[in-house]
């Protein structure tokens, strides 16, 4: 399978700041991957940097086997990335709007149609003469990827598309991009806060922590690898009687997390086995029934931002 993207020991500095340190970064085509990170980790630095729209500090950048940095004009002509609307133009409609990034992305046949198929997709022509400005956030977003579409990229790369939009358009952004995908082979990096999201629409994650990638895996072998090293169990005990000592399981280096949820239940995070387990609750005199839960996505993603992976 080719590469969509091939990034090999990509650092970028800002002043003192390492916002991507030594990263080491592919996606084969046809695939959507979903990023993930804490603020600040390198997600937008990272888009930035296969966008052509800023140079990494050292190392090499790759966009369907195209050198990112020496032939920047031809990566552009396939690759789109979608951050915030601020980009469109407020005082143009969006049928201009959509005009206007076709002829910037040197778009030069049946301009006119493909920007109206557009706005017919996203639900926008009954705004097709409105001025931008006065569109609300969501359709603005709607715009906004719309007009990343209008040179029809093969590389679509998208920070953030759902911040702050409603449910429904958020519902439709992440259908139309999956649609994308399926009906039009693009390959699709797409950065979000929201697990739920990444998970209903990635084939594969990545996570990044402080400038490095630090797992990228199908989704399904990433919860596999961790159920072999924690165990999230929800515990019951016999009675409230148990709950301090319930408690001062915190203080055991093998308890990640513990989290009351009322008297007599909690939720425990440990990489013990269930005969250490047992032994543990024994010692700390706690009784009571447990089970173990199924690990999300969300429990990945916390047990690799508090460092322990
Ligand atoms: N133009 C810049 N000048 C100085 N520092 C920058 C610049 N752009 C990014 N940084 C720094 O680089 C680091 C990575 O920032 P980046 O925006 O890539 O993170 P992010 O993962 O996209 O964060 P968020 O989830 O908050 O959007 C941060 O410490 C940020 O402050």
């Amino acid at each position: 399978m080719s590469k969509a993207i091939e990034m090999k020991n990509v650092t970028r500095k800002f002043g003192e700041v390492i916002a991507l340190n030594n990263v080491n970064f592919e996606i084969d085509e046809k695939k959507i991957v979903g990023l993930l990170g804490p603020n600040g980790a390198g997600k937008s630095t990272l888009m930035k940097i296969i966008s052509t729209l800023i140079l990494p500090s050292s190392g090499e950048v790759k966009a369907f086997g195209i050198d990112v940095i020496k032939e920047k004009n031809t990566v552009r002509n396939f690759i789109s990335l979608v951050s915030d609307y601020t980009v469109l133009e407020d005082e143009l409609t969006p049928y201009e709007n959509l005009i206007l990034f076709g002829k910037i992305s040197n778009v030069k046949e049946n301009l006119k149609s493909k920007a109206l198929n557009l706005l017919e997709d996203f639900g926008l022509s009954q705004y097709k003469n409105r001025l931008t400005k006065n569109l609300s956030s969501g359709n603005k977003q709607k715009l906004n990827i719309a007009r990343s579409l209008i040179k029809d990229p093969k590389l679509l790369l998208l920070d953030e598309p759902t911040i702050a939009i409603d449910v429904e358009t958020s519902r439709f952004i992440r259908e139309y991009i999956l649609d994308q995908n399926l009906k039009n082979d693009k390959t699709i990096l797409i950065s979000s806060h929201y697990m739920w999201e990444v998970e209903q629409i990635a084939s594969e994650i990545a996570i990044l922590v402080d400038g490095k990638i630090v797992i990228q895996d199908k989704m399904i072998n990433i919860i596999r690898d961790f159920e072999n090293k924690i165990s999230i169990i929800e515990i019951e005990l016999e009675s409230s009687d148990y709950l301090t000592n319930l408690e001062s399981l915190k203080n055991e280096k093998n308890i990640f997390g513990l989290k009351i949820i009322s008297p007599t239940t909690a939720i425990i995070e440990t990489p013990l086995k269930q005969n250490h387990f047992d032994e543990l609750l024994k010692n700390h005199n706690i009784k009571g029934s447990y089970r173990n839960m199924k690990i999300s996505l969300e429990d990945v993603y916390s047990y690799i931002t508090k460092g322990r992976y």
